[in-house]
């Protein structure tokens, strides 16, 4: 993995797809440039089972096509099953050192918040770190309150060869203040997800985050 490929992280289920097919929306995302896909299926309205399955092969098998990887999110089992390329576990997921154990060298990403989150997950060798909520956040309904990019630009300050990708509100708008503040990319859902037209989106947020990687703080 390499820091460019976090440039347009997107992240989506079932459920942040209002009326359109799911996987057209993961192809016509991908068709117009995202960098990295996560699969995050959750919530009251996840698919289960052979269902949940068959959905996440659908979407691996899209991301194979336009030669992007493949995370699942929390599910460390199914990773495993279907051969993804990564993970990506949160601070209530499995703890990062047992994810390494079992993942081997496929990516893996942990959300942090503080220095000493984020220290352990250096300790495990995390190949990137997400941040956030920077905004607020309609797609996550436990998400922290909005942290804004002071963390984010902390912690590439600090590790200024480690791969960061913020999370959170995210929009072609304001993606360029994440990017300043020294991300190396943006992942976000309902941005995409909701966007009436995916191709333009895609195109503003990755014009904006060209520009602001000239005037980033790394
Ligand atoms: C790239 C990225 N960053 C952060 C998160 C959030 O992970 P987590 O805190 O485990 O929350 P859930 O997504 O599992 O609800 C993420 N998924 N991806
Ligand atoms: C999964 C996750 N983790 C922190 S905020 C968030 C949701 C991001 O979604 P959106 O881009 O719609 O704000
Ligand atoms: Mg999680």
């Amino acid at each position: 993995m390499n820091r460019k490929q976090l440039e347009l992280y997107f992240i989506m289920g079932t459920s942040n797809v209002k009326n359109a097919n799911p996987l057209n929306v993961l192809e016509l995302a991908l068709q117009a440039g995202v960098t990295f896909f996560q699969f995050r299926e959750k919530g009251s309205s996840a698919l289960k089972g052979l269902q949940y399955e068959e959905f996440a092969r659908e979407c691996q098998a899209l991301c194979r096509k336009y030669n992007v990887p493949f995370i699942v999110n929390d599910d460390i089992e199914l990773a495993l099953k279907l051969e993804a390329d990564g993970v990506h576990v949160g601070q209530d997921d499995m703890a990062v050192a047992e994810t390494r154990k079992l993942v081997g060298n496929k990516i893996l990403g942990v959300s942090v918040h503080n220095l000493d989150e984020l220290e352990v997950a250096i300790r495990n060798k995390a190949d990137y770190i997400g941040v956030g909520p920077i905004y607020k956040t309609k797609s996550k309904a436990d998400a922290k309150e909005p942290a804004g990019t002071r963390f984010l630009q902390q912690a590439s300050k600090k590790y200024p060869s480690l791969p960061i990708v913020a999370i959170g509100g995210i929009s072609s708008l304001n993606c360029h203040e994440s990017i300043e503040a020294g991300a190396d990319g943006v992942a976000v859902i309902s941005a995409i997800c909701e966007s009436a037209n995916i191709h333009q989106t895609v195109n503003e947020f990755k014009q904006k985050i060209n520009d602001a990687s000239q005037v980033s703080k790394r």
